[in-house]
């Protein structure tokens, strides 16, 4: 079943189109990450998914309803992000009981062990939180109220490695245990790649890809060597990154649909051939150019 359908979906403000045309599923009880650089509209799409916001144009379903002012999608959606408006009158552990009595899934127990793993005070208010243990917290909301769609907008905003550790574990075990439908943004890709099964990749307002993770780490090889005999190896292929190594050295991203034959054929020509992380295949596919950085400091 699906949870959520996109179809040829935009969102503008203003001139300004934050999303063009994005059309996709998302299958029930997966864990997609939401990938996309820095203003690529990932934020814009959740809160269109999560029904904060409504389209300008296009359809958006969420199980089965549109999600803007819709009673079912908000009662069973949550979305985690740095805006999420937890009330300052009440305390901490005030605001996990107002939130037992909001989420029909809720589970408290889990909700106090988290909270007293992480350290928390029973009197503290959240806005006297620090940047870390807000998002800490927040994220504890997100996974006690078990929404079968749980939202995550970049979620590990300010914490610090071992607890963004924590967070993801926590969340994976979480997930095994009581399946649901989740979405993760992140910009630390290769920190998440273990806990998820799909990626859809976002790049200036359009989905540049949506596929599985396994599909993601084989799409790509690293090809290195002289320029002459990457060209040749590469010129029908979609290259996807490319940067001068060296005097007269290449170092290619390109499609790999190379038969095993003609990767041995590559070997014994000189060139070394590459495993690719999906983390920089992802920055990669987003990139504005195929040199990255690089470009900026080429001689014209
Ligand atoms: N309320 C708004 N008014 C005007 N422009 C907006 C608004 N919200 C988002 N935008 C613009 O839409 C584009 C997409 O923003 P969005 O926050 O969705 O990106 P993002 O992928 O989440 O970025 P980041 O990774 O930096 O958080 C950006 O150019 C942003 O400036």
């Amino acid at each position: 079943m699906s949870v959520v359908r996109c179809k040829e979906v935009s969102k503008s403000f203003g001139n300004m189109k934050a999303l063009q045309d994005v059309t996709f599923t998302i299958e029930e009880n997966i864990i997609t990450g939401v990938i996309g650089r820095n203003g690529a509209g990932k934020t814009t799409l959740l809160k269109l998914i999560a029904g904060f916001t409504h389209s300008t144009s296009g359809e958006i379903q969420v199980f089965s309803e549109n999600p803007f002012n819709s009673l079912l999608v908000s009662a069973n959606t949550i979305l985690v992000d740095d805006q999420m408006g937890i009330p300052t009158t009440l305390d901490l552990r005030e605001v996990l009981q107002v939130a037992k009595s909001f989420y029909p899934n809720w589970d408290h127990e889990l909700a106090l062990r988290l909270f007293d793993y992480f350290s928390f005070n029973a009197g503290q208010r959240h806005n006297r939180l620090s940047k870390g243990k807000k998002s800490t917290f927040n994220m504890i909301i997100g996974l006690a109220a078990r929404c079968p769609l749980t939202i995550f907008d970049e979620p590990t905003t300010g914490m610090d490695t071992a607890v963004r550790a924590d967070f993801y574990r926590a969340l994976l075990k979480d997930y095994l245990a009581h399946p649901r439908t989740i979405l993760l943004s992140s910009h630390h890709m290769d920190e998440i790649e273990d806990i998820l099964e799909d990626v859809l990749l976002i790049k200036e307002g359009t989905v540049c890809l949506h596929t599985s993770l396994s599909t993601l780490k084989s799409m790509a090889i690293g090809m290195t060597g002289p320029k002459h005999l990457v060209d040749q190896w590469t010129k029908d292929r979609d290259v996807y990154y490319s940067k001068t190594v060296g005097v007269d050295s290449t170092y290619v991203v390109v499609e790999d649909d190379f038969y095993e034959s003609e990767k041995n054929e590559i070997k014994a020509s000189g060139l070394e051939l590459s495993a690719v992380r999906s983390s920089d295949l992802c920055v990669y596919l987003t990139s504005k150019t195929k040199g990255g950085i690089d470009d900026v400091f080429k001689e014209n």
